[in-house]
């Protein structure tokens, strides 16, 4: 199942053409342009705009955005709620009746089409908008040169010819022409297809040349991987190549479980629904009924059964639950992630920052026997003070460490920089003395990578071979670090004839300076949050780049199994099928690169697992983007909050738990809406149609069929705030149309029983009339819809679990509103009511007792059988064919 939506969602951002789109909208292939003839046409230079010219664009040309129109999002809303075909069947209903002059019968259809359609779009409305402004909290920023000078500019204000400087785990913001780069490379996997860094350089191509083949160019929807560069922006919101396809993307957003599961839902109720309206119709025709009167009944049943608010009430819901986590700090990107962050039983997790501090302080710089060394030190902070890639811990407290201690940039120049990278896993820069002179190569990096380059080590001032016998000396300290808890760089150095520029194979023949040991303990809170997180049923798996000795050290002292370990090396000789059997039992990955990281979430995944993914960099990404949920922090990178589903304001798993139950009380109020109220709803279509024929006029006029469903509607949407039992929070939960199939055959048909009783009693023993039968059945059917709801809300005996307090106020209302309105004169008439007699009124109350009652049985029977079959479904899971 996951695999499939993976591939629904691959297929949507790897389009087929952008490259027509976006030729035809800009013919002057900026691509085949000499850089310096296009910033003079777009009124620009090296130095970017000014803040001034900026702005002046941006209002003659609009956001740099590919969000709909405000106004054309309400029509598109509104719109909406006619699509549905019930309403589309009614609105034929009421001109009917308007062409029979029945123009009563026609306003009541018309107000019932217009309040329903009004609630539902309100609602709507309301939860986009929420989500909506949730989403601006997150808003993109992206370095710009203006008025000469960097800038944070939300990436929103972009304009033609901004000049951009990009570095790696950005998000590309515009199309654009890079002027400058240095090693940089992009992903562009979004607008290709192909999942392999492409490197960027400037210069001018044919104008012919496929977007996969354009250099020189860089692309909005891309992303860099590594690196850096100077962009100037040529095209931006709709003109961009992504904008042409965004536009057709919109129209199919991804399928989720969550989504799939509501439809699949859908089809069975029309299902049902056109055999009840037939059935109904034919009976009717065949005893001689008036056919337009019928016609409307048939057509008011088909409305009742639907459950018309379910858009509605699941976004309506869904909002509800993101606006509550909103506040306890999760920010959720797209509201389905909510319903998988209830689902989830497995949580990988990145290491720094969430199970540790993430705020790193070097603790030593060593000489490889393990002595101090100010030397290595000052080699260090010139190598991260260089360094111009991503923003990172360890970088930035090398960089304090060395201001502390008095060090400058002053005297020394950068040659060159090889970009750290998560294969290399190391991070050069090539420095010279102002004044000229020899220069030296610095790297730093993971210590078995630095290693590799290193054939000499330094020993009293001079570099002498390494042999074997040192570097197992350097091996065994190297570990002895790790696994006290110390997080550790490797440093080596060389001397080269000065060059102009140096390459990946120049880190060879190195000499080994020394070590450098960072501390970065486990958060204080984590021990109690992972206890928490076990305790709803979501295990815990540690996935990091980091050495394995280290991250021992972390998972042991946060309370996890740090013997179950398996390595990148060992992931890389696995095949997959011995991965999906390993990675359940693993709970340390360590030394994996983001492809694995993302290899070991599928694996899980293929047990039928929904996975939840915890990350902040741009390897986290892949990972990311393939778990079922994904999760980030606001300080990560724009790729890997890009990928995420959910994000964390506060770097804080205990807000996780937080959000797990917060999505989980969400999913269950869903459900609980859409269970009762098609097994009501199920129950009063099978009572009418079989009535039907055993009536002596139709029970109930169609305005009041409309009429009760409407009241009926209204606690229903308080169930979005309802309260949810503690045990119901406990395990993850899944969408089940199986399940809900035999929760409306049960209740529907224990209803309907009830039903027929009434139908018995009012007909044999009362008597009762046209306007008197359908009046009481009016107010019993709303009365037991009322009922039923405050009973099956929850798993437990129905007084031992109270609702939440609109849902209990508003369920009060409306049965107060049930049994006045037919004592309340003008409007009575109108529907056709008439008032009750004391003794009809006090049996129709007992049925409603006695149906309560029964319901309540029911009820427990129903949730006492299921615990040996949903074992037996969650194994068939378990077994369900692999997602490719
Ligand atoms: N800026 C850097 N300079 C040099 N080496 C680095 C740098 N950043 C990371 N490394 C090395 O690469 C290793 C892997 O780092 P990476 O960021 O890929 O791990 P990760 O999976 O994000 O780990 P974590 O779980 O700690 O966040 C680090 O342990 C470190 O040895
Ligand atoms: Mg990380």
């Amino acid at each position: 199942m996951k695999g499939t939506r993976h591939r629904t969602r691959s297929r949507v951002t790897a389009p087929t053409s952008p490259e027509a789109s976006a030729t035809s909208s800009d013919p002057e292939a900026f691509w085949s342009r000499d850089a310096a003839a296009l910033l003079a046409e777009l009124d620009s230079g090296i130095q970017g705009l000014s803040s001034d010219e900026a702005a002046r664009r941006l209002k003659s040309e609009g956001f740099n955005a590919l969000d709909e129109e405000p106004e054309a999002q309400v029509v598109r809303l509104a719109l909406g709620q006619f699509k549905s075909p019930l309403v589309l069947i009614l609105v034929f209903g009421g001109a009917v009746s308007a062409f029979l002059r029945d123009w009563l019968e026609a306003a009541i259809i018309l107000a019932v089409v217009l309040g329903s359609c009004g609630l539902g779009f309100l609602q709507e409305y309301r939860a986009s908008k929420a989500v909506a402004q949730l989403r601006s909290r997150l808003a993109l920023t992206v370095n710009a040169l203006r008025d000469g000078a960097r800038r944070v500019v939300p990436t929103r204000e972009l304009v033609r010819g901004d000049v951009l400087m990009l570095s790696a785990g950005n998000l590309v913001p515009a199309d654009g022409i890079v002027l400058e780069t240095r090693d940089f490379l992009v992903t562009e996997a979004s607008l290709t297809g192909e999942s392999f860094p492409v490197e960027k350089q400037p210069g001018v191509l044919p104008p012919g040349t496929p977007i996969a083949g354009r250099t020189n160019a860089v692309y909005l929807g891309t992303s860099v991987r590594s690196g850096t560069a100077t962009v100037l922006v040529v095209r931006t919101g709709e003109h961009t190549a992504f904008g042409a396809v965004a536009q057709r993307l919109r129209a199919a957003p991804p399928e989720t479980e969550f989504t799939r599961g509501v439809q699949e839902f859908g089809i069975l109720l029309v299902r049902v629904m056109v055999v009840m309206v037939l059935f109904v119709l034919i009976v009717n025709q065949w005893m001689g009924r008036p056919w337009i009167e019928s016609m409307l009944f048939a057509v008011a049943l088909a409305v009742g059964l639907s459950p018309e608010l379910l858009p509605a009430i699941v976004s309506v819901t869904l909002s509800a639950g993101a606006r509550r986590m909103a506040d306890r700090g999760v920010l959720v990107r797209h509201l389905e992630a909510i319903e998988n962050l209830g689902s989830m039983d497995f949580l990988c997790t990145d290491k720094t920052g969430t199970l540790t501090e993430g705020v790193m302080t070097l603790e030593a710089a060593t000489a490889p026997d393990g002595t101090a060394s100010p030397e290595v030190l000052r080699l260090a902070f010139m190598n991260a003070a260089f360094e111009t890639g991503i923003d990172n811990p360890l970088d930035a407290a090398l960089v304090a460490a060395g201001a502390k201690a008095g060090l400058s940039k002053a005297g020394l120049r950068k040659i060159d920089e090889i970009p750290y990278d998560f294969l290399r896993r190391r991070l050069t820069i090539v420095l010279a003395p102002e004044a000229g002179g020899a220069h030296v190569i610095v790297t730093k990096g993971a210590f078995a990578q630095v290693l590799a380059t290193c054939t000499r080590v330094a020993r009293g001032g001079a570099c002498v071979p390494l042999d074997d016998e040192e570097r197992e000396r350097l091996d065994a300290w190297f570990r002895e670090q790790g696994s006290r808890g110390f997080r550790l760089l490797a440093l080596a150095t060389r001397e080269v004839e000065p060059r102009s520029s140096y390459a990946h194979d120049d880190e060879a023949e190195m000499c080994f300076a020394g070590f450098l040991l960072f501390l970065d303990p486990p958060k204080a809170t984590v021990l109690r949050t992972l206890e928490t997180l076990a305790a709803y049923g979501v295990g815990i798996k540690v996935v990091t780049g980091d050495n394995r000795y280290v991250a021992a050290h972390v998972a042991k002292s946060v309370g996890l199994d740090a013997q179950a370990m398996l390595t990148g090396e060992q992931i890389g000789a696995m095949k997959d099928e011995a991965l999906w059997h390993h990675a359940q039992k693993t709970v340390l990955f360590v030394e994996v690169d983001p492809q694995q990281k993302e290899r070991i979430v599928r694996a899980l995944q293929h047990h039928g697992h929904a996975v939840g993914y915890l990350g902040d960099g741009i390897n986290d990404a892949p990972a990311l983007h393939a778990a079922d949920v994904g999760i980030s922090v606001d300080g990560a990178v724009d790729v890997a909050r890009d990928s995420a589903g959910v994000v964390l304001l506060r770097p804080d798993l205990d807000v996780l738990c937080q959000g797990v139950q917060e999505g989980r009380r969400t999913f269950a109020n869903t459900l609980k809406y859409v269970s009762i109220t098609t097994s009501a709803n199920f129950g009063n279509m099978v009572s009418m149609a079989l009535a039907a024929p055993l009536l002596p006029f139709l029970p109930l006029a169609a305005k009041q069929v409309l009429l009760n469903n409407f009241l009926s509607d209204l606690p229903s949407i308080a169930i979005s705030s309802d309260r949810v039992d503690e045990d119901r929070l406990a395990s993850a939960q899944h969408w089940d149309v199986h399940d809900l199939r035999r929760y409306m055959l049960v209740f529907g048909l224990t209803s309907s029983l009830f039903d027929l009783l009434t139908f018995w009693l009012l007909l044999k023993v009362f008597h009762a009339s046209e306007p008197l039968f359908q009046t009481s059945w009016f107010v019993v059917s709303l009365l037991t819809e009322l009922a039923v709801l405050l009973v099956l809300r929850t798993h437990r005996p129905a007084w031992k679990s109270r609702p939440g307090t609109v849902l209990w106020t508003t369920t009060l209302l409306v049965a107060a509103v049930a049994l006045a309105l037919p004592f309340i004169h003008p409007v009575a008439s109108l529907f056709g009511l008439v008032p009750l007699p004391p003794g009809l009124l006090g049996a129709m109350l007992i049925v409603v007792l006695a149906y309560v009652a029964a319901t309540e049985f029911a009820k427990r029977r129903f949730y006492a059988l299921p615990r040996r079959r949903t074992r037996k479904r969650r194994s068939k899971r378990l077994r369900a064919p692999a997602p490719s």
